[in-house]
């Protein structure tokens, strides 16, 4: 399984569906998987914390089977996580504050960037799993200049050399 890891707006999710489509692999989104048994990323975390929504995300990594899957950006936090992951290839969506800046005007998705310090807390939570996004890593794209198309090219190409 390749799964996509990196801070919310790297494209995590549209890389994923993208890339799945041309290896004619599956594709699952774990928030996604998430949201259809549980509702809303939003209504989660208002109705429960933080720590309720990473429970359900262990539980939905350990379950989900696909060619390509793409994780929400904190699910690297947990230990069990990390040990999914590891048992795949990985594949890290790196990003700087101006792209985020960009692709984050407007967004009401995801609430831990919800308020009006939504760029200072993206770089704060980006901060703190740099490293182990870092480690994880078998392959890193700098995805700020990077279309989808040349995203998708580069990950088939990574995965092409990695398999033979
Ligand atoms: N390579 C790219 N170039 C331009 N926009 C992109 C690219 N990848 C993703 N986007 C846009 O960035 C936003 C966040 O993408 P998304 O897939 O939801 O990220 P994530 O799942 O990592 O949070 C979406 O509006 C998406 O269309
Ligand atoms: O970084 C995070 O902690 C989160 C990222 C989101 O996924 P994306 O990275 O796909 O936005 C989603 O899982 C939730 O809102 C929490
Ligand atoms: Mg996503």
């Amino acid at each position: 399984m390749i799964y996509l890891i990196g801070p919310m707006a790297s494209g995590k999710s549209t890389v994923g569906r993208s890339l799945a489509k041309a290896l004619g692999t599956s594709f699952a989104d774990s928030d996604v998987h998430i949201v259809a048994q549980h509702g809303s990323i939003a209504q989660i975390f208002a109705e429960h914390d933080e720590a309720y929504f990473r429970d359900l995300e262990v539980a939905a990594l350990a379950q989900l089977r696909a060619g390509v899957i793409a994780t929400g950006g904190g699910a690297v936090l947990r230990e069990e996580n990390q040990q999914v992951l590891r048992g795949g290839t990985v594949i890290y969506l790196a990003m700087t504050l101006e792209t985020a800046k960009r692709r984050l005007a407007g967004d009401t998705h995801r609430p831990l960037l919800a308020g009006d310090q939504t760029l200072t807390t993206w770089s704060r939570l980006y901060e703190t799993r740099q490293e182990i996004y870092e480690n994880l890593a078998d392959l890193t794209l700098q995805v700020d200049n990077l279309s989808l198309a040349q995203l998708v090219e580069a990950i088939e190409s990574h995965v092409i050399h990695a398999t033979r």
